[in-house]
C-alpha cells in the first residue's frame, strides 16, 4: 500500500473565527516531498501552516497529516519553524532548553527531560553546526543561529514533516545559503518539507515543486511550468517578467524603482 501523504487538504475553507482566509483549498504533499509555497503578503501562507498545526479554524473540508485528521495538537511527527520575527528572543532561555521545549506537548506544565533527550538535543545542535552554543542565551544569537535553533527545536520531535514559515527571511545571503543547504540535506534524508517564502528566484532554482498561492492554489507544479508572467499576475496582481536561460528561470520585477536616466552632463563654461 502506498504511504499516506504527509499533508492532505481536501476542499478546505478555514480562517480565524468565522472569517475565512483559505477558500476551497485542496493540496497534497507526499511523504518525503519538498514543496515551496509563494504568494503575496496576506495570501494566507502562514494560515495554511497554522491550519496544519491546529491553530487556525477549519470551517469546511478535511485536513490530514500522514493520514490522520489534525486535532488540537500537532502530531509528534511534525516539526514547525515559525517566522523568526514572531518569537520573543528576549525571553531568558538558553539554546539547549529552547530545543528541549520542542519535546513538550502544549499541555504539559512542568517539563522534566530524560538523559537521552538531552543527548539527542546535543547531537542535533552538533549536526546543525551550533554545538558550541548550547549554554548561550537565545537573545545572544545571530539571525542565522536563531534559525538553526528553531530547526533543531522542530527536528527534536523526530519529525517526518517540517513546516517552515519563511526560513530565509531576516538572515544574510551566506546564512541563507547554509540554511537552504541544510533543508536540502534534511529532505534528502526523507523528511518532507513544506515551506513558505517570498524568494521567487530561490524557489525557481532550488525546489522541484512550487505552489503559487492566493487564498487558494493558483498554480502547482515544477518551477519551469508554474512560473510564467500570467501565473504571477494572477498570484500577485502585479506584472513580472520571467526570463528563461536554458533550464534556469529568473523572475524580474517589471517596474524599475528608478527610471534609467542618461548621465547628467555638467554645464560647460568657456575658460577665461
Ligand atoms: N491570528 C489571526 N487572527 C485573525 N486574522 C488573522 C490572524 N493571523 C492572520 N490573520 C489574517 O489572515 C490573512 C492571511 O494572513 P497570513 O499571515 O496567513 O498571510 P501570509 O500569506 O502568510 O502573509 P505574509 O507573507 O505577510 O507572512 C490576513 O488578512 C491576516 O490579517
Amino acid at each position: 500500500m502506498a504511504p499516506a501523504p504527509a499533508v492532505e487538504l481536501v476542499d478546505v475553507t478555514a480562517g480565524y473565527g468565522a472569517v475565512p482566509v483559505l477558500e476551497r483549498l485542496s493540496l497534497r504533499v507526499e511523504a518525503g516531498e519538498l514543496v515551496g509555497v509563494v504568494g503575496p503578503s496576506g495570501a494566507g501562507k502562514t494560515t495554511l501552516l497554522r491550519l496544519l498545526t491546529g491553530d487556525a479554524d477549519r470551517h469546511h473540508g478535511e485536513v490530514r497529516l500522514f493520514g490522520e485528521p489534525v486535532g488540537r495538537r500537532p502530531p509528534r511527527r511534525v516539526g514547525v519553524v515559525p517566522q523568526l520575527g514572531t518569537i520573543d528572543w528576549d525571553f531568558p532561555l538558553r539554546v539547549r532548553e529552547a530545543v528541549l521545549l520542542g519535546l513538550v506537548p502544549r499541555t504539559r506544565r512542568v517539563p522534566w527531560f530524560a538523559r537521552d533527550e538531552r543527548q539527542r538535543v546535543d547531537t542535533l545542535l552538533e549536526r546543525l553546526g551550533i554545538g558550541e552554543l548550547g549554554d548561550r542565551f537565545i537573545r545572544e544569537l545571530s539571525g542565522g543561529q536563531q534559525q538553526r535553533v528553531l530547526l533543531a527545536r522542530a527536528l527534536v520531535r523526530e519529525a517526518d514533516l517540517l513546516l517552515l514559515d519563511e526560513p530565509t527571511s531576516g538572515v544574510d545571503l551566506a546564512t541563507r545559503h547554509d540554511v537552504l543547504h541544510l533543508i536540502g540535506e534534511l529532505n534528502a534524508e526523507g523528511i518532507a518539507v513544506l515551506l513558505t517564502t517570498h524568494d521567487l528566484n530561490w524557489v525557481a532554482t532550488h525546489l522541484p515543486r512550487i505552489v503559487c498561492f492566493a487564498s487558494g492554489v493558483v498554480a502547482d507544479g515544477p518551477p519551469g511550468s508554474v512560473l510564467t508572467s500570467e501565473t504571477l499576475m494572477l498570484t500577485y496582481g502585479a506584472p513580472m517578467r520571467v526570463v528563461r536561460d536554458g533550464g534556469t528561470v529568473v523572475v524580474v520585477d517589471e517596474e524599475p524603482l528608478l527610471e534609467a536616466r542618461s548621465p547628467a552632463v555638467p554645464p560647460t563654461r568657456p575658460l577665461g
